[in-house]
């Protein structure tokens, strides 16, 4: 029977998506672990930062008053270490020999540098003060946070210098937002493990290493990966498995009008249908369907839609769980190469860019446009839209582009 769908926009299938609700949860983890992790409450200073007042340079610790009349001779009170404090205060033209970081006895008003003075010969406990500079070289309390400043807000993807930050308030955990589980289930009785032998009318398995790896490049955690023959009871017993310990359920092929197409059967079966055909190329057949809660993305076999499909939209889903937005940059682009195609549907291209010295983005198309191909998927830096025409596209015309969130 031939299957009657009803297509979407390109535009209307991320709404729909980007409307669908998903349950965010938090935890509460180590700093070790959570660099790239999403910060789900903000972190404010637990206390004047530095606090304590904090010496610049390694040099002499001098009272203000006692700041004159150089070259003079102080007495030395004792040694500061970095990490040491002091009792008591200085006197008239006494001196506390003192180390870059360390704490600064509460009556003196400058650190002299250790250039600017010199020993005084048979007298350790004295030394010459030869000069003074303008700076008193005194990092005061409190002078880079006050106690309850916000540090990182909630919502920023933590990397190795707020990390830093945070340890530096003695943090060793933080609350982030779980990253979704996601499985991934890859269809075709066509397809062979990269450890099998090539047969004839059999091809690898392409897609599954690439959507595999684009999941972990989305901050989501891959928690299962299989590869079926097309067998809708097998499908529809993984299906069930698979939803009820992740979040999204990743499938590519068998989406179409097929014999074997069993994933369009699947969804017709489901909760709730999101779409199952798209007014789009490639990619028209892209699946999306909701059953006992967890989004079922089936994805074309073909692997160049597979590639679009993925980042127009699992992407910008997976970021949802954990707050953010896609990490695809939208941006509006000059088509630098004549492309005469024409297509009823939109079509979403494969492309290189470059930002120009007119600070505006060139596309063009990367090789092939064609749904089946894979050979340009690693140069691949964009995504472009080519709209619905029976014109082929102007030369220089602005195209919607994503610039790729290549790491
Ligand atoms: N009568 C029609 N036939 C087709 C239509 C249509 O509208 N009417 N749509 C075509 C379009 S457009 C596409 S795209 C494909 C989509 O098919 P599926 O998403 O159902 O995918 P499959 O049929 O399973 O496979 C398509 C193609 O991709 C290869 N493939 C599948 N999985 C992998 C993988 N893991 N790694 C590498 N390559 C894979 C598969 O061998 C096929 O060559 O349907 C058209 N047909
Ligand atoms: O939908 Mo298919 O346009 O060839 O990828």
């Amino acid at each position: 029977m031939l299957d009657r769908r009803n297509p979407i926009t390109l535009e209307e299938a991320q709404a729909k998506l980007a409307a669908l609700p998903v349950y965010r949860r938090t935890e509460e983890i180590s700093i070790d672990q959570a660099n790239h992790r999403i910060l789900a409450e903000d972190v404010h200073a637990t206390y004047d930062y530095p606090n304590f007042r904090r010496s610049g340079y390694d040099g002499y610790a001098i009272r203000s008053e006692d700041d004159q009349d150089y070259p003079k001779i102080f007495k030395v009170r004792g040694e500061i270490q970095a990490g040491a404090t002091f009792d008591g205060d200085l006197g008239e033209n006494e001196t506390a020999r003192i180390m870059t970081g360390a704490f600064v006895p509460d009556n003196a008003g400058k650190v002299i540098m250790l250039e600017q003075t010199r020993a005084v010969p048979d007298q350790p406990e004295q030394v010459k003060i030869m000069v003074t500079g303008k700076n008193d070289n005194i990092t005061p309390a409190g002078s880079e946070f006050k106690q309850g400043d916000l540090l990182i807000a909630a919502g920023t993807e933590l990397n190795p210098g707020g990390l830093s930050l945070l340890s530096a308030f003695g943090q060793s955990k933080v609350l982030v937002y779980r990253q979704p589980r996601v499985a991934l289930i890859t269809t075709g009785t066509e397809l062979l493990h990269q450890c099998e032998q090539p047969q004839p009318g059999k091809i690898f398995n392409s897609n599954g290493p690439m959507i595999a790896n684009l999941v972990k490049e989305s901050g989501a955690i891959l928690t299962e990966e299989i590869q079926l023959q097309d067998d809708y009871e097998l499908l529809k017993s993984n299906l069930k498995r698979l939803r009820a310990s992740n979040d999204v359920v990743i499938t590519d092929g068998g989406v179409s009008v097929g014999d074997f197409d069993y994933l369009a059967e699947a969804a017709r079966n489901s909760d709730e249908l999101l779409f199952n055909k798209l007014k789009l190329r490639p990619g028209s057949v892209t699946t999306a369907f909701v059953d006992q809660n967890t989004l079922v993305m089936a994805l074309s076999g073909n692997p160049g839609a597979c590639f679009t499909g993925f980042y127009l939209f699992t992407e910008p889903v997976l970021r949802r769980y954990v707050d953010q937005a896609s990490k695809s940059q939208k941006v509006t682009a000059i088509l630098e190469k004549p492309y005469h195609k024409t297509n009823g549907y939109d079509k979403v291209l494969r492309g290189t860019y470059r930002l120009a010295a007119d600070g505006r983005y060139y596309v063009q198309l990367n090789g092939s446009d064609r749904s089946g191909d894979l050979g340009n998927l690693q140069s691949t830096t964009c995504l472009f839209k080519i709209p619905h025409s029976h014109e082929p596209i102007a030369l220089n015309a602005e195209v919607e582009t994503w610039l790729l969130p290549f790491k």
